[in-house]
C-alpha cells in the first residue's frame, strides 16, 4: 500500500552531492527537506557556544534533547535558513572544522538516540527528501526509495575545496582531503548507525556525473518507481 507520507532517502559521504540533489529535487516535487547532518552541525556549535567538550556525552544528550534550532525559508530568497539560539548560522555550520565537529558528536549513541524522534517528526503529507547518513538504514526504513550517493575522495575534496574557497575561506586541497578521510573513516565505522547503504538502495557514483546529470539519474529513478507502483504518479509533479 502506498504511503500518504512518502519518503525518499538520500544518504552518502560528505560531498558526494547529497545537499544539492535534495535541493533539486524538493523543488521538482514540492516536498519537505531534512538536513540532518545540519542538526548535528548545529548541535557541535550549541556545545562549542555552551563549553561542553564533543565527547561528554553526559552533557551532550540533554543539549541535543533541548536543542533551540529553527530551520526557516527566507521568504524572499526562498534559501533555507538556520537559527540556534535565535543567532543565525546558517553560513558558520557549513565550515568544514563545523563538519568534522558535527561528526565527533554524531558518533555517540545516546546523542543519537536524543535526535531519533526530532528527525522523524519532519514527516509531512507533502513528502519528505531526507538527506543524511542513516536515513535509509535508521531513521526511515521504510522509505519508498533510497539512495545511495557516493564519489572518490578526491573529487569530494575537490568539490569542497571549490566551494570554500569560493567563500573565501583559507583552505587548502590536501587538508580537505585528509578532512574528508578522517570524517569517512570516522561515520563509516562508528559502534551506531554508521554510514552504509540500505541493503535496498540504489548507489549512485557521482565522480564523474555534474549536478544535473545525477538530478537526471534519480529522476529516471523515480519515473521507474511510479512505472513499479512504488510511487503515486501525482507526486511526481
Ligand atoms: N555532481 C557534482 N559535480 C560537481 N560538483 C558538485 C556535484 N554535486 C554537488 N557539487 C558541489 O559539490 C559541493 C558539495 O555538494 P553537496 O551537495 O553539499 O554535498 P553533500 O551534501 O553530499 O556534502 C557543493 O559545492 C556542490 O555545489
Ligand atoms: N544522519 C546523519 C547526518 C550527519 N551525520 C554526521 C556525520 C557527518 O560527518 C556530519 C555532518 O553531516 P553533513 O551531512 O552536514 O555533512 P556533509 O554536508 O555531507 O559534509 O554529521 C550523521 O552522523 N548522521
Amino acid at each position: 500500500m502506498q504511503a500518504s507520507m512518502p519518503v525518499i532517502t538520500v544518504d552518502g559521504p560528505s560531498g558526494s552531492g547529497k545537499g544539492t540533489v535534495c535541493r533539486l529535487l524538493a523543488e521538482k516535487l514540492n516536498w519537505d527537506v531534512l538536513d540532518s547532518g545540519a542538526i548535528y552541525r548545529v548541535l557541535s556549535l550549541a556545545a562549542l557556544h555552551h563549553q561542553i567538550a564533543l565527547d561528554n556525552e553526559e552533557a551532550l544528550v540533554p543539549l541535543a534533547a533541548n536543542l533551540d534550532v529553527q530551520f526557516l525559508i527566507d521568504p524572499v530568497t526562498k534559501n533555507g535558513r538556520v537559527i540556534l539560539e535565535g543567532e543565525d548560522v546558517t553560513t558558520t555550520i557549513r565550515n568544514e572544522d563545523v563538519g568534522a565537529a558535527a561528526s565527533k558528536v554524531a558518533a555517540l549513541p545516546r546523542v543519537r538516540e536524543a535526535l531519533l524522534r526530532r528527525q522523524r517528526a519532519f514527516r509531512t503529507e507533502a513528502g519528505l527528501i531526507a538527506d543524511g547518513r542513516d536515513m535509509g538504514t535508521v531513521i526511515f526504513p521504510e522509505a519508498e526509495i533510497k539512495l545511495y550517493l557516493t564519489a572518490s575522495a578526491e573529487e569530494r575534496a575537490n568539490r569542497r575545496f571549490l566551494e570554500l574557497n569560493g567563500r573565501g575561506l583559507d583552505v587548502t586541497l590536501s587538508g580537505l582531503l585528509e578532512d574528508i578521510k578522517a570524517r569517512d573513516d570516522r561515520d563509516m565505522n562508528r559502534a551506531v548507525a554508521p554510514l552504509v547503504p540500505a541493503s535496498d538502495a540504489i548507489t549512485i557514483d557521482t565522480s564523474e556525473l555534474n549536478a544535473e546529470q545525477v538530478f537526471a539519474t534519480v529522476v529516471e529513478i523515480l519515473e521507474e518507481a511510479v512505472r513499479t507502483g512504488k510511487l503515486e504518479k501525482s507526486r511526481l509533479t
